[in-house]
């Protein structure tokens, strides 16, 4: 179980900003889940426990980089016109194994061991060859068509850091110097939980009032690419008592207990009270939008995010603010997500002394220049403004306006879903 520090958690029901929020949710964190470990074919998306040294050249030998002849520079530099014989072949795989003059040639395929004594070569194509022997194009370079022993990577060379995400190209680098296990960090375990009397279960039988409950299935596909183990636990009925010790009981065998729902200011919000009686809250309030009630803190070992109910603030808030945690909670190095500017295609007013995220839609522009659209209504309960959005704007607290042609920052999902 990952542990919490303790000493930040203020018990405030201050508004913070969004940059204190941040601040506080890393410094929340002061130890990432255990270690395991696993198969590299399974390393996929799992983040490194242990710094990887080179044990090994790659490649382990000079070998060829064409189908071609192999030939040694120095003779050939004197002699580019000399015809040379054919005196073997080496294959990828199957090296020639034999004693070679440097005036002689040995047909080489793409990848094959280079025959000692040559050192470059020349591509098939390029060369006349009568019977057993093979004249080589002029103009070659020494080392031509050569790939040199741990060109790629050199025994005894810092590989890869620990908390490093493995993305495809991680894994195969760790391959290709022999690994078929690695220490990796587990994967951060989420209980997550819906509240709210109206909420069902779609499939359900409707009642006067009922909503399908949509925001547990976008935030467990959001958690679950992010790398958690998520449990969904369903819905919890609007009741302080039932809130509490399901938060516990999850808190128990979970890193991270997640709710939506319940924790703004209403009779029958319980998830900022039930979270004061079992565990304790760190902050409730964040001067943003959509999100301001956003409640963080934690239960025993586990870290605990009670997002607001409303859809668009429950998946803005995961997105910006549980996707932090998890990256402490998990042991990985969170590179930012990649962001970029371009110019704004509305005028809008905006309160300063807040942050906020617009549902945006980046296009390519009828000059190849960006320009960005935001939906037609800020609504937190509007589904359809993320199917039509492919990402957010960030506005600052300082911002008053922006007019349109303005540069601002576009954030896409695609960056802030992994
Ligand atoms: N007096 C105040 N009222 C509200 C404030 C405030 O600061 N003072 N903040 C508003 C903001 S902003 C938000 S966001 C919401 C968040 O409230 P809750 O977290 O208590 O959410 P609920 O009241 O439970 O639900 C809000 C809304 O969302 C629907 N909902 C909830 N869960 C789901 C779900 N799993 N799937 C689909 N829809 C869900 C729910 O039916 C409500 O319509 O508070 C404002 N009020
Ligand atoms: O965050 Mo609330 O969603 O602004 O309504």
């Amino acid at each position: 179980m990952p542990r919490l520090a303790n000493d930040c958690f203020a018990n405030s029901d201050d508004m913070i900003s969004a940059q204190e929020a941040l601040g506080r949710i890393h410094n929340a964190v002061d130890q990432s889940v255990g270690i395991e470990n696993c198969l590299l074919a399974n390393c996929a998306n799992r983040v490194l426990a242990e710094t990887i040294y080179a044990p090994r050249n790659v490649p382990p030998a000079d070998n060829s980089a064409v189908d071609g002849y192999a030939f040694a520079y120095s003779d050939y530099e004197k002699k580019p016109h000399q015809f040379r014989t054919v005196v073997g072949r080496s294959a990828a795989g199957a090296p020639y194994q034999g004693e070679v003059s440097e005036t002689d040639t040995v047909k080489i395929l793409t990848g094959a061991v280079m025959p000692k004594s040559l050192d470059s070569v020349a591509m098939i194509e390029d060369v006349q060859i009568e019977n057993d022997k093979v004249r080589l194009p002029i103009g070659l370079k020494p080392g031509a068509n050569c790939r040199k022993a741990g060109e790629d990577i050199t025994k005894g060379n810092l590989l890869l850091e620990k908390g490093t995400l493995l993305r495809p190209q991680e894994v195969g680098y760790l391959a290709s110097i022999g690994l078929s296990e690695i220490s990796v960090f587990r994967p951060v375990t989420v209980a997550l939980f819906s509240t709210g009397d109206e909420l069902i279960n779609p499939g359900s039988l409707e009642f006067e009032g009922s909503i399908f409950d949509s925001n547990r299935m976008i935030l467990a596909a959001i958690l679950r690419g992010f790398g958690c183990q998520v449990t969904d636990l369903g819905i919890l009925k609007d009741e302080l008592e039932i809130v509490r010790s399901a938060l516990l009981k999850a808190s128990e065998t979970h890193d991270l207990v997640i709710t939506s729902g319940g924790v703004s200011m209403g009779d029958e919000d319980h998830v900022k009270n039930a979270l004061l009686k079992a565990g304790q809250l760190n902050f409730w309030r964040i001067a943003i939008k959509p999100g301001r009630p956003l409640a963080l803190g934690h239960i025993g070992d586990a870290a605990f995010v009670g997002l607001p109910g409303n859809p668009i603030a429950a998946m803005v808030c995961c997105l910006k603010f549980v996707r932090p945690l998890v990256a402490a909670l998990s042991g990985v190095t969170l590179a930012p997500a990649l962001s970029f500017q371009a110019h704004a295609a509305f005028s809008i007013q905006k309160k300063p002394g807040r942050t906020e995220w617009l549902r945006a839609r980046y296009t390519a522009g009828s000059q190849g220049i960006g320009e960005i659209e935001k939906f037609h209504t800020d609504g937190s309960g509007v589904l359809s403004s993320v199917i039509w959005a492919n990402g957010l704007i960030e506005l600052g607290d300082e911002v008053t306006k922006i007019d349109q042609g303005d540069l601002v920052t576009f954030l896409p999902f695609s960056e802030l879903m992994k």
